[in-house]
Order: structure tokens, then sequence, then C-alpha cells
């Protein structure tokens, strides 16, 4: 069990630029409030994921998780430090990376499930019977098959969320961010799709960044979980290495010492006071 306080430490000036799929150097974001004040949410965050890793995000309401988030998908711009994505620093949105939001209800609805997994690959220019054959298995792979046919609106909340899925998927984008995807799902829901998740994620092998509230879903999806404190001026507080075998037992002891490890470092965040100074 691994426990990193001192994360991705500064590079020195001679030093060769670091490897990783995301990588995060003393990065700093501030917004502007409309009366012109400045408040800064995250200060010297320093972050380096790997190619092929599944990096969970968990921190306090507010921290900056999906600031975090909407950096590496485009979506925001960094106020300072550098955010590079395989080695080059981060711009807009691209293809090569995926996102997927809570409850999101993004899907086209005059298209069919296989249809909408089928559209990125269309915009794509793949063949016709390719990108429905490969639509189909990935339909399959999150548990639809046999909904194929069906239109968002004859689609459960769990049953959209999962095309959902299965339509970031399948284009194969480098990088897939996830802005706690389950987080308006039911419990039963919420199990079946992080046990689809983490068997996609197995085959593809795909560098994920997941944030999440849940703990347990974190140790079960997780090759390592990173704390942030409380905010402002957030960063990362601790990362913990998950060492678990590729099938995870939630009561197994092994996971529930990773869940009393992280829940203790979540919760002193939690009930830590204000930074002094803080706005
Ligand atoms: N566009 C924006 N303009 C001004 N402030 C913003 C903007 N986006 C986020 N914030 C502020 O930044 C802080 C961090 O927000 P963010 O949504 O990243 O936190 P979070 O950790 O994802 O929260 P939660 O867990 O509740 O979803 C909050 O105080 C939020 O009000």
């Amino acid at each position: 069990m691994t426990l990193a306080t001192d994360t991705a430490a500064p590079p020195q000036a001679s030093e060769a630029p670091s490897p990783g799929a995301i990588v995060f150097r003393n990065v700093r974001k501030a917004f502007q409030s409309r009366g012109g004040a400045e408040s800064e949410v995250l200060s010297n965050l320093n972050l380096a994921i790997a190619e092929g890793e599944f990096f969970c995000l968990v921190g306090p309401s507010g921290c900056g998780k999906t600031t975090a988030l909407g950096m590496v998908a485009g979506f925001e711009t960094t106020s300072g430090g550098t955010l590079s994505i395989f080695g080059a620093p981060a711009a807009g949105p691209g293809p090569d990376r995926g996102v997927v939001f809570q409850g999101d209800d993004s899907l086209f609805t005059w298209l069919t499930a296989q249809q909408n997994v089928e559209f990125g690959l269309r915009m794509q220019g793949m063949p016709a019977e390719a990108r429905r054959q490969r639509a189909r298995a990935m339909l399959a792979l999150v548990g639809l098959a046999g909904q194929e046919d069906k239109f968002p609106a004859e689609l459960s909340g769990g049953m959209k969320q999962r095309v959902q899925i299965a339509r970031v998927f399948v284009t194969k984008p480098r990088i897939l961010l996830m802005d706690e995807p389950f987080g308006a799902l039911d419990a039963q829901n919420r199990l079946l799709l992080q046990e689809s998740l983490r068997d996609i994620w197995r085959r593809t092998k795909t560098t994920a960044l997941f944030i999440t509230h849940d703990v347990e879903e974190a140790i079960m999806l997780g090759t390592r979980v990173g704390v942030m404190r409380a905010g402002p001026r957030s960063n990362l507080k601790a990362i913990v290495e998950i060492d678990l075998p590729e099938v995870r037992e939630r009561t197994s002891p092994a996971f529930t010492e990773y869940y009393r490890q992280l829940h203790g470092l979540l919760r002193d965040e939690i009930h830590a006071p204000a930074p002094a100074g803080a706005s």
C-alpha cells in the first residue's frame, strides 16, 4: 500500500520533460468574479498520470476537481504553471479526449442507441458495416445487447449512461475524462456500471481521469486515488496506489483497509480549517 504525499515535485530547469499522459506542473487556476475580485481555486497542483492508468480523484465539494478535469478536457485554460497532454501543452477540446459527465443528457434523441454510438465513427469516416459491428460490440460490452434499436426516450437513466460510455469508448480516445458519471444512478445500476467500466478499461487500458465522491467507487476502479485538499488554493494532499487484484472484492480486508485510509484522509480535509487568508 503506497501513500505518496509529495506528488510530482516541480522539475529542475535541466530536467528532461516528464513522460506521462497528463502532467500538471505547478498549475494554478483562478476565476474572476463579476466585481473583479479573483478567487484562486487551484494552486501548485502537481500530478503526473501515466499512459494506461485509471486515476481517480476525490476531494471535498468545491475544491476544484471539475475545474482540473475541465482543463484537461480543454474546456478551461490554466492561469499559471503547465499542463501537458502526451507531452504537448493542453489546448482546446479534441477527439483524443472523450468526456462523460454526471447525468449526461447529450444523446441525440432522434437517433437509436446504435446510431448514437455509431455517430462518432461516422464522423471519422468509418465504412457503414465496420462501424455497425464496432458499435454493436461496444453496446454488448456495456450490457445493452438487444437494446440497439431503442431511442433514448425508451431507455432508463442507467441505460442512457451506458450508451454514453459506449459512445465515448467506441471512438478509442487516448484519454477518458469522467466527472461523477454514475452520480445520478441508483445503487444497483451504479455497481453494474462500475463493473462494465472496469471490464472495458481492463481490455482497452485507456488512460482515465475519473472524479467521484464515492471512496468505494474510487478503490473499485482506480490504479491510484488522489485526495485533494479543501479549497481555496487546493491541490493534491496525497496519492494512494491501489494494489489489489484485477477482480476486486469489496469485502476483502485489503479493500477495507484502503477504504479506511482514504476515508480518513478525506474526512480530515472536510473538517480542516480554511487556510489563512482564504477568500
Ligand atoms: N466558471 C467559473 N467561474 C467562477 N467560479 C467558478 C467557475 N467554475 C468553478 N468555479 C468555482 O471554483 C470552485 C471549484 O469548483 P469545482 O466545480 O471545480 O469543484 P468540485 O471539486 O468539482 O466540486 P463538487 O465536488 O461539488 O462537484 C468552486 O468554488 C466554484 O464555485
